[in-house]
């Protein structure tokens, strides 16, 4: 009898622990989503310049974006991710897409070439939310045009993504990356993200399409 109730105090007590750590991320996670601008901090890094390439980016909630860009947004997924997609079990569709792409939650890096113009070039979607009791910055598209890849661009944008989640104080920068991307793999495996402990492994009945990457922050203490 003594044993046991000992046995489900602990119980108890851990409960308590484990609640508390949740509401502790969560309220992190509200704290990152009130933020008027996550680059604000980070105004030299709005501009990047490099092999011929130059840009601006922007950081901003997708309720606040105008109908054309969000439009631009949707056709370049569209272009660079429905056959991915169709070639594995995902297919692709349009409204479902559509819907997670204009969540209340998405927020939006753009880059844009320089006035005039200000052409919208690349856009990663990402946001800060709860994955697995963890808070994190869950970045769910990464998205260049042909024209502008292999100068740095994407590179920058993620690191821009890092210093957005870390400083506000989340856990890791997690991502989804299909099998069938290899670029996008060797992309990802340059920028050192590695496979995250919630990536899926094949077994004899279920082959997932894709791995879950991560980078961790490492600015946090050890037992969070
Ligand atoms: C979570 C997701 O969004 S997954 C989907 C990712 N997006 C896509 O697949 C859409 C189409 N592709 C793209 O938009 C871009 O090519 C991206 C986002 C994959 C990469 O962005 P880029 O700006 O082209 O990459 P960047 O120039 O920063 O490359 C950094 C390093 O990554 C590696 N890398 C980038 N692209 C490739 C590639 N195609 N093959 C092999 N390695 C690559 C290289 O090591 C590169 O350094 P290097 O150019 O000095 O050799």
């Amino acid at each position: 009898m003594g044993r046991k109730s000992a046995k489900s105090k602990e119980k108890r007590q851990q409960r308590k622990e484990e609640i508390a750590r949740i509401s502790a991320s969560q309220a992190l996670v509200n704290r990152a989503n009130n933020q008027e601008d996550p680059m604000a901090p980070f105004s030299v890094f709005r501009k990047f310049e490099k092999n011929g390439l130059t840009v601006t980016l922007e950081c901003k909630l997708c309720g606040s974006l105008d109908v054309v860009t969000m439009d631009w947004i949707f056709e370049l997924e569209k272009r660079n991710m429905k056959d991915l997609y169709e070639q594995c079990e995902w297919g692709w569709n349009d409204k479902v897409k559509k819907e997670e792409m204009t969540d209340d939650r998405a927020w939006y890096l753009i880059a844009r070439t320089p006035e005039p113009e200000l052409k919208p070039v690349a856009f990663s979607h990402f946001r800060f939310d709860m994955d697995y009791g963890d808070e994190v910055l869950y970045c769910y598209e990464l998205q260049l045009e042909e024209e502008v890849r292999r100068k740095g661009l994407g590179k920058f944008m993620m690191q821009v993504q890092e210093l957005i989640g870390f400083s506000a104080n989340m856990k890791k920068v997690v991502l989804t990356v299909l099998k069938g991307n290899p670029d996008a793999k060797a992309f990802f495996t340059a920028l050192k993200y590695t496979m995250d402990e919630t990536s899926p492994e094949d077994n004899v009945l279920e082959h997932y399409p894709y791995e879950i990457l991560s980078k961790m922050n490492k600015n946090l203490p050890s037992s969070r």
